[in-house]
Order: C-alpha cells, then structure tokens, then sequence
C-alpha cells in the first residue's frame, strides 16, 4: 500500500490518471510528463476525442471551401465563378483525410512518443484515486494514482425528448460532421455556433436548408449584431432562417421517408434529414461518480487550478467540456497546461493560486476567444456589453462598420461586419471585443491580448495597424470611442 491507500499493482500505479483522450486529456497527460511525473490516459473510443473525428476538423473542413467560394463570389475577377458548383466528392476525401478517416494511429503514436500509457476501454471512478477500466475484451484492469485522477471525458449532443425524436433518426453533430452524402432538404434545429455552422457548410454543400432557432436571433450568447449578420448571409446563400420556432415534434413515417418537423407556433417543415444542434450533456453518467460522492449525469465544477470543488483530499479534476467553463478546445488546453502545472507543484507543496498566476486558468472568467467559421466570420473575446452590464460594469460600446475600412473594399464587393469594443469607462481598457465580417479569425487574437493584458486605450494608440489590413479597424474604434 502507498501512502494513499493506493494498491501498487504493477504496471497499474501512477502519478497521474486521465480519463478521456481528448484534446484535453492528451495535454493534460503531456503537462504531467514534462514535470517528470507518469502519466495514463484511459479511452473507450478514439484518441483524439470528439474534436478530431467529429467536431472542430471535419466541421471546418467542410465549412472552409463554402467561405472559400463565397469569398471568391464576391472578389473582382472571380465574380462570375459564383455559382460554381463545389466538387463535393473531392470535399468530403478531404474531411476524411482531416478526420484521420476516424483512425487514431497518428494520435496513438503521440502519446507513446511523450511517454504517455494508453488504457483502451471504458474508465469509471471505484473510489478515490481509484479507476476501473473495462476493456474491449471485456476484461477489468485496476489503476491507481499517487497524485490525481482527471476527469476529461467530454460532451455529447443532446437532443430533446420530443414525441416522434427516436423513429425520426436525426443527425447529431456526430452525423452532421461526418455524413459523405449531400440531404436534398436539411432543417437545422438550434442557432447556436453548431446550428449555425452547420447550416452554412451544409447550404454551401447543396442542401436546402431550414434553420428553426428560438428566442429572438442567431447566436444567442454573442452580440446582436454578430447574429443578425450571419442570418443574413445564410438567407443570402438560400436557406430558411425562421427565429421564434421551438421545435415541439418529428415525425418519420416510413424508414426511408421524409421527416417532418413541427413548431409550437404550428409551422411544419418536411425534410429528408434532421440535425438537432440544441445543446451538450457532460459525460459524467457512468463514471462512477457516486463512489466519490458525487452526482452522476452532472457537470463537474471546478476551482481555478481545476480541481473539483466537492471532493475531499483535492486529488480529483476536471478539464475541458466536463467542467462546463468554455465548451471549446483551445480553452480545454488552457485548462490541461494549468491543470498539469497545478499537479505538478501540488505534488511538491508549491502551488500557487494567484489570479493570472501558472496555476490559476483566470482567463475562464475574463478572455475566452471564439470564431465561428461561418460566412461572414463571428469572432469574440471576453464580455458582450449586455454581460458587463448585468455584471454591474460601467462600459462603453463602440461599433464600427467593417465595410468602411479601407481593406474591406479590397476583400469583397459585398463587404458586411460590424466591430465593437466593450470599454471599462473606469480603467480606460477593453474587457470585450466582437468582429464579425469576411477574413478576421486571425484577427482575434489581437483583442485576446489587448483584454488579457488589459492594455490601456492610451497605450493601444501606439499599436499601429498596417495599412490596408482589416485590422484597421482598431484605429478606427479607438476614434470612435476619443470622439463620442
Ligand atoms: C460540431 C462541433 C464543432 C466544434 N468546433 C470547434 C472549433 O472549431 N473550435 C473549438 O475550439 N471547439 C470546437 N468544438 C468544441 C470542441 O469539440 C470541444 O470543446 C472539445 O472537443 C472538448 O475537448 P475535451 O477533451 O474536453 O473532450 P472530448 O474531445 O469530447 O474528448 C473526451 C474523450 O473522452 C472519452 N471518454 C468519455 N467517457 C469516457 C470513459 N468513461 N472512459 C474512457 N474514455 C472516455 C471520449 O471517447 C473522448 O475521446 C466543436 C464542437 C462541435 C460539436
Ligand atoms: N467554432 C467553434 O468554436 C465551435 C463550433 C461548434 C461548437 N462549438 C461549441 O460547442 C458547444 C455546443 O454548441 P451547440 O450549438 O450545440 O449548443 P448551444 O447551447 O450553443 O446552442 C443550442 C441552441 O439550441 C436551441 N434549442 C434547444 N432546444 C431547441 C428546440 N427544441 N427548438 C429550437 N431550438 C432549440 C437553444 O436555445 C440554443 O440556442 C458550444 O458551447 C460551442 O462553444 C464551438
């Protein structure tokens, strides 16, 4: 026995334990290792996790070409190509090629290289320190860690309970993703950044699409304007966008029939397929959370350094989608670098808790970037201005109109975004900042930087934009905001 009560079995005891070999999972271990502690990942399907094989990569290579065309559409020279049809075929052989054609050989060669175990089969918690792993062949190997267990097992799609759901056999992201056939009719259900994304590689794809959304826009967690936007563009491109529709009902009458979809303001949509985008599920329900005192089927909360709060002894974390901070990957890998530093020093009795410190993921409450790759781009960082409100912040909103930048003109003849910095009045800094418009996921990480290094408007003066770039648009909101 250790010190912990932990049974060294051999081969079965290590430092670190992490269950999921997501995104997350896989840093997490990585950022142990190079502490020089030893680390197992444990995974019941692919490494690589959702992100890889059915969510960010073969999302965006399906999205990439849509925006490509759309773009070149609207480019001097080019304009008459737009309605080029897309070589479909040769799209989907590149997603297969981005999703590693759902093989994980690349990914399992990684982790031996960083001298990471890879456990095959599906992990549960049987008490602390302790995990169960049921392997393919059905076998049960025990593991025990000296130091942490780390929950980094994901989010699924959620589709709702609703009167005819299961004949009806709707995609999920899963199938949305990963589908190698073009739906002559697709209705989308849910605005959010899977709803909205999908609708748009899909519609560039061929599909007629119908995007049923409720509540009153697209986008709901972002500014208005970045919603607004995006519906226009996809009405632009030939889909239905209808705001206001709660879907309440499906129905699929024959197996290979059409699907209807039904509203609660009693409209009907008849399609071949539908996708539920209408949220994500932690995948905590069977993985023994309840030996640990813990609820299964809940997101596990966590402190800054990671760590489940309702746990005892601190040998327990959770990163990534489990925890419900930031539902994306580069915020996972924040979560992973933070959390194996954390470990580490615990490990050694020299943690810190410092906000911005190297084990405190402060930039969850403050600066959590995203781009949504759609036509045109939405890319945020930090607090919307209804957010900073409700937080009692006093701010100021400045927009700008990205057409009037001088690249815009050079970018597209149709140029339409907007700009928006949410300006703390007190301190004269940048607490939140949207661009929306063609080109500008690159432009994000400017205002990552500016809100994480809370850079003072004064200073920002100084950072010159070159000339013609869409970056521009800094000077003209920092303008704005001196002339308003
Ligand atoms: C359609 C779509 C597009 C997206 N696009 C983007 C994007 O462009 N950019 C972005 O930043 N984010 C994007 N996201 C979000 C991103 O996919 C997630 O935030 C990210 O995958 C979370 O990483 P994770 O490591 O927490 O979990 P996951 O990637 O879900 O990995 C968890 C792993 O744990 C394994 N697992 C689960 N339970 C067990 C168990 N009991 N035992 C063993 N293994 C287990 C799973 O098999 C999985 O491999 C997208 C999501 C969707 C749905
Ligand atoms: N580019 C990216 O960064 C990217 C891309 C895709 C997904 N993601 C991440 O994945 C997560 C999940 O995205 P999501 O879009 O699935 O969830 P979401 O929670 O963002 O949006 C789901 C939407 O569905 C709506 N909805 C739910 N039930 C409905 C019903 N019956 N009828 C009509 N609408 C309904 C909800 O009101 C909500 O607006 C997001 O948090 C996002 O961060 C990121």
């Amino acid at each position: 026995m250790t010190a912990n009560g932990a049974e060294e079995e051999s081969g079965s005891l290590y430092d670190v334990l992490v269950l999921g070999a997501g995104p997350g999972g896989e840093n997490v271990a990585d950022r142990a290792r190079a502490a020089g502690l030893s680390a197992a990942v444990v995974e019941s399907e692919l490494a690589g996790g959702e992100c890889s094989y059915w969510a960010c990569m073969p999302s965006k290579a399906l999205l990439r070409p849509v925006t490509a065309r759309a773009d070149a559409g609207h480019t001097w020279g080019l304009r008459r190509d737009r309605s080029l049809p897309l070589d479909v075929q040769d799209v989907f052989a590149h997603r297969d090629e981005e999703a590693s054609h759902w093989q994980d050989d690349g990914q399992v060669e990684w982790l031996a290289s960083a001298g990471i175990d890879l456990v095959r089969g599906h992990g549960r918690l049987s008490g602390p320190r302790r995990v169960t792993v049921t392997q393919e062949d059905g076998t049960v190997r025990r593991l025990s860690a000296r130091q942490a267990v780390v929950v980094v097992t994901g989010s699924r799609a959620v589709v709702p309970d609703l009167p005819g759901v299961a004949d009806a056999r709707p995609w999920t992201s899963r199938e949305a993703t990963s589908a190698s056939r073009v739906p002559d009719r697709l209705v989308v259900v849910g605005g959010g950044v899977v709803g909205v994304e999908m609708a748009t590689a899909w519609a560039g794809l061929g599909s007629r699409v119908t995007l049923l959304a409720r509540g009153s826009g697209l986008l709901p967690r972002m500014e208005p304007f970045a919603g607004e936007l995006v519906a226009d563009a996809l009405r632009a491109a030939g889909a239905d966008v209808r705001v206001g529709a709660s879907v309440t009902e499906v129905a699929r009458a024959r197996p290979d029939g059409p699907v209807t979809v039904r509203t609660d303001a009693g409209q009907e949509v008849e399609a071949d397929e539908v996708l539920f985008a209408t949220g994500r599920a932690p995948r905590t329900e069977d993985l023994g959370l309840e030996t640990v005192g813990l609820e299964p089927g809940a997101w596990l909360t966590v402190d800054d350094t990671l760590r489940v709060t309702d746990v005892a002894d601190g040998w327990l974390y959770a990163v990534g989608d489990v925890n419900h901070r930031a539902l994306l990957t580069h915020q996972g890998k924040y979560q992973a670098r933070i959390a194996g530093a954390a470990i580490a020093a615990r490990a050694q009795g020299a943690v810190t808790a410092d906000a911005w410190g190297a084990h405190s993921a402060t930039a969850d409450h403050h600066a959590v970037p995203q781009v949504v790759f759609t036509d045109p781009e939405v890319t945020a960082v930090g607090l919307t201005a209804d957010e900073a409100e409700r937080a009692g912040r006093r701010v100021r909103a400045v927009d700008y109109d990205m057409a009037n930048v001088a690249a815009a003109g050079l970018t597209r003849d149709d140029y339409a975004g907007r700009g928006r910095l949410v300006v703390d009045v007190e301190r004269e800094v940048v607490v939140g900042a949207t661009f929306v418009g063609s080109g500008l996921a690159e432009l994000l990480h400017s205002a990552t930087i500016a809100v994480v290094g809370e850079i003072p408007l004064s200073r920002l003066w100084h950072a010159v934009p070159s000339y013609p770039t869409l970056s521009e648009v800094w000077l003209r909101l920092l303008e704005t905001y001196r002339d308003s």
